[in-house]
């Protein structure tokens, strides 16, 4: 069930690439008609293939970005400092300035005019929150991946933004890595921070959690999780399926198990839940 206080509502959206000729023949739309809103303290994960719109999506409700955009568009703007929603993307490197977390976070919190007196205290506050504290003034070059991106992070939330968007943020890392940033970045989503979770990996989805699927710039599922692997009476199909991604395994085990006859509804989507649903009482 989501919220009624919306942060961003898109309605009947669509967004056309600046340049013409050849693009607009095989691409017309990066997006088509989408209709969506984010309430605050959300979690919403947005999936598709590669093209399929993804970052498109997420910097128009970000506030960055150069097309042709129509239908409307509202975001909460008292709510957002800078009227920009901070991005932390892919490549570990590619948010860092500064040569330290410290460094990195107070340069983000001067860039938005924070009064220096401040500062100090918000910063360590934020290091403190991505768990960065003790590594605060470790050199950049010498940080892991995962460190990397909690730093990145950790400046996102320095400038107080209620709302983060990470673009495939652990694509690049390690799977300790990345449950290690997973887990960060749910706790301070149950502190209220309404994220955006753009991945391809749907071993990443939570129980419970909203799922926004794209294909080619339209709008293909937006329901939560289990709806996505459950299969269809009609069609014997799940829309993970129809939509032609890789179930994760214990998805797939659930699938073989209902094949036999085995009844489980809710999917169970971790092994844990799994393993539950088919012990007999
Ligand atoms: N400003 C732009 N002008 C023209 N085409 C663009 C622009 N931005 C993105 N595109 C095109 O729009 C499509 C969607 O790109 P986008 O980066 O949003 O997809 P994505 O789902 O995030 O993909 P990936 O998973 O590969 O990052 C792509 O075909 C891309 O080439």
């Amino acid at each position: 069930m989501f919220s009624e206080k919306y942060l961003a509502e898109l309605t009947n959206v669509s967004v056309k690439p600046l340049t013409y000729g050849e693009q607009m023949k095989v691409q017309p739309y990066l997006l088509k008609d989408i209709s969506i809103s984010i309430a605050e303290g959300e979690w919403m994960n947005l999936i598709g293939r590669n093209g399929s719109g993804k970052s498109t999506l997420a910097r128009l409700i970000a506030g960055f970005g150069a097309w042709h955009a129509e239908g409307k568009f509202y975001k909460d703007q008292s709510r957002f400092v800078t009227g920009q929603v901070p991005i932390v993307l892919q490549q570990p490197d590619a948010s860092m300035v500064g040569s330290t977390p410290w460094e990195d976070v107070v340069m983000m919190l001067e860039q938005h005019g924070v009064e220096g007196m401040r500062i100090a205290g918000i910063a360590e506050n934020a290091l403190r929150q991505t768990g960065l504290h003790a590594r605060m003034h470790q050199p950049v070059e010498t940080l892991s991946g995962g460190q990397k991106q909690l730093t990145a992070i950790a400046g996102c939330l320095a400038v107080q933004s209620p709302m983060l968007i990470l673009d495939e943020v652990t694509a690049m890392l390690d799977p300790e890595a990345c449950i290690h940033v997973m887990d960060k970045v749910r706790e301070l989503n149950n502190g209220g921070v309404t994220v955006i979770w753009i991945t391809q990996k749907l071993e990443e989805l939570a129980p419970g959690d909203r799922v926004v699927a794209l294909e080619q710039g339209e709008l293909r599922f937006d329901g939560e999780a289990e709806k996505l692997f459950e299969r269809q009476v009609m069609s014997g199909l799940s829309p993970c399926e129809e939509l032609g991604f890789t179930a994760p395994y214990v998805i797939q085990t659930a699938w073989e198990l209902e094949a036999l006859g085995v009844n489980l509804r809710p999917i169970p989507m971790t092994p844990e839940m799994l393993a539950k649903a088919v012990t007999p009482l």
